[in-house]
Order: structure tokens, then sequence, then C-alpha cells
């Protein structure tokens, strides 16, 4: 079966905790709900962890990454950085998380739940981003990076005095970091809508693998530089006005298919259906302002009618 960017993932995986999952997302859209428990032998599922803030308007941030880690079939855990008070218009408010609660968050974590691969998105100060490099380095887990910097609304998401520790203590960590061109523009001094000229440039900054996304620009491509081969990948364009929170989407899809253990290339095609698919999707008129994307299709999805011990008739009856 070819991926379409409708079904982006689960047309390339066919493994059984896949399959699983789109019986059971078929099974919600249509309000039935099986009676039976799931089988004790069943394994566990993939996790994957995003360090990252809060959009309170459930757009962006820890709360688009959680969803696109459920649509990729893997668990998602947050380790949340700062809050945004946010909405589709603008950023009221940014509230930092103190550096010990943001480690007791990671602490409990790794010695339950160690991920199988990490994503790290607005982290805001120097001071988070210190702390987060400190948690992670010595880590042997793939690790992406999105340079979240400014909101799509405008707002600044990372403070002008915290860029050099990201590039400095977090880009060495990473397995492939993902600006959009304007932030691998900013990054660099470099003008260029070149793609694979930036990415050359950010590896030389110290970044393993760059993924440059392909939403704004002339060219619609994501492009990627990762073990001195450059790739690049043809995306859509859709006219829609519902976009914030596709960075996020997409570099949360690339660290859950990273989990799932593809490599850097597939993980990248995987991650630019999955965002894609979120923009198709995206919710138009949520808001005031532009929509976020919608990797779920929540539209789609109803919860269940009937009863979970096996007495449809009774299912949802008011008492
Ligand atoms: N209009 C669109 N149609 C289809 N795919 C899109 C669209 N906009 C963004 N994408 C996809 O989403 C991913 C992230 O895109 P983009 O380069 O816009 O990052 P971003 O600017 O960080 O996103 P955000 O809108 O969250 O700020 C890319 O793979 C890109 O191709
Ligand atoms: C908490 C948080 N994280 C990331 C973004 C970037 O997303 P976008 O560029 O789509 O506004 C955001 N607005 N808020």
């Amino acid at each position: 079966m070819q991926p379409t960017s409708d079904n982006p993932v689960n047309a390339r995986f066919t493994d059984t905790a896949n399959d699983a999952a789109s019986d059971t997302a078929s099974d919600a859209a249509n309000g039935a709900v099986d009676s039976a428990p799931d089988s004790p032998g069943r394994p566990a599922p993939i996790r994957a962890l995003t360090i990252a803030s809060s959009d309170s308007g459930g757009g962006a941030g820890i709360q688009a990454d959680l969803k696109a880690f459920a649509r990729c079939g893997v668990h998602g855990m947050s380790a949340i950085v700062a809050l945004t008070a946010q909405n589709t218009v603008g950023v009221n408010a940014v509230h930092e998380c103190p550096p010990d609660f943001i480690l007791a968050q990671l602490d409990a974590i790794f010695d339950d739940l160690p991920p199988a691969a990490i994503k790290t998105g607005m982290l805001f100060s120097e001071q988070i981003i210190t702390t987060v490099a400190q948690a992670l380095a010595g880590r042997d887990v793939p690790l992406v990076v999105d340079p979240v910097m400014i909101a799509s609304s405008g707002a600044q998401l990372l403070r002008e005095d915290a860029v050099g520790a990201l590039v400095e203590l977090l880009f060495p960590l990473a397995t492939v970091i993902t600006p959009n061109l304007m932030e691998a523009q900013a990054l660099t001094g470099l003008g260029s809508e070149d793609r694979a000229e930036i990415a050359e440039a950010l590896v030389a900054m110290g970044a393993r693998g760059v993924l440059v996304t392909g939403g704004h620009g002339q060219q619609h491509i994501d492009h990627l530089y990762a073990d001195g081969q450059h790739l690049d990948i043809p995306v859509p364009r859709y006219p829609v006005a519902a976009t914030h929170g596709a960075g996020c989407t997409h570099s949360a899809a690339l660290a859950a298919c990273l989990a799932r253990g593809l490599p850097v290339a597939q993980a990248a095609r995987q991650a630019a259906l999955v965002a894609a698919s979120a923009v198709k999707h995206g919710l138009v008129g949520l808001g005031a302002g532009d929509g976020p994307v919608d990797v779920l299709d929540v539209r789609s999805m109803r919860p269940p009618t009937s009863s979970p011990a096996g007495n449809p008739a009774q299912a949802g009856q008011l008492r």
C-alpha cells in the first residue's frame, strides 16, 4: 500500500501494535467499543518524550506534540518547561517552570518510562536550555531539536540571549534539528533560500543532522542533510489558514518515527506526510486568528455509543 497524506503512518507501519491502534481508532469513529479487554500478552507501546511548552489554546507546543505522537502510534510523555497563555491570536504571557521542577519531571520519566526518542520544542530561556542540556547529556537516545524561535502569530518564543545556549549546548546533542526557513536563516545569518547551503552551515555550527522544513519560501521542499547526504522531500503547500502547530507536529512525528526505529531519511519522509495531513485537516475558524493544525482530524471522531459492559441497548441512557 502506498502512503497517502491522509493515512501517512499506518500506510507504512504494518506491525501488530499499529494495526491494533488503527482498529481502535476506527471502532471509536464508528461509535462502537469492544467489550473485551486487551490481551495481557500485548507488547508495551513505544514511548516518546517531548520537552517543550504548553499552548493553552491547544494548537502548538506540548498539546500538538502529544497528538502527533498518538497519530504515529507511540505513547507520548511530556516535560513542560514553560506555560504560555496563548490563543489563535497571540501569546499573552509566558511563565517559566523552575529548573528543579523541570528536572523532577525528567527524573520521573527516565526512572520509570525511558523514552525511545525525545524532541525539544519551545525552551524560551538560557536557564531552561542549560537545565535540559544537562539532563540530556550522555543519554544515548535519538533527539530531535526543534529550534522554536518566533510563533506564527509573531510572539518571541526564544529569548535573544538564549540563542547561543541553544546552539552551543543542544545542537551537539541532537540527531537532527528542524528549523523552518526563517529560523535556519536567523541561526546562520544567511539570507539565501537555498536549504542545502543553509543546512551545511548549520552542521558546521555543531548539529549532526539538519532538516529545514518546507512551509515557507518559494520552494515547497523539506531538505534533510545528515551523514553527509542531501535529501529533498517535496511537500504540498495547502492554501489553509490553519498552520499553527505545523512545525511542532512535524518534529514530534519525526521523533515518533525515530522511536519506532526508522532511519532518519525514512522518518523525515513520514514526518512530512504527517505534518501535511495535519495542515489539510487544520481547524480553520476555530478562533479569531489562524487556526491550528489537527493531526487527529478530531472532527471525524465520535465518542463511543455502545456500553463497555456489552449492553448496547442501555448505552448512554440517562436515568
Ligand atoms: N500549507 C501547508 N501545506 C502542507 N504542509 C505544510 C503547510 N505548511 C507547513 N506544512 C508542513 O509542515 C511542516 C512544518 O512546516 P513549516 O516549515 O511551516 O514549519 P514552522 O514554520 O515551524 O511551522 P509553524 O506553522 O508551526 O510555525 C513541513 O513539513 C511543511 O511542509
Ligand atoms: C508553546 C508553543 N510552542 C511552539 C509554538 C510554535 O508554533 P507556531 O509557530 O505554529 O506558532 C507556539 N506557538 N507555542
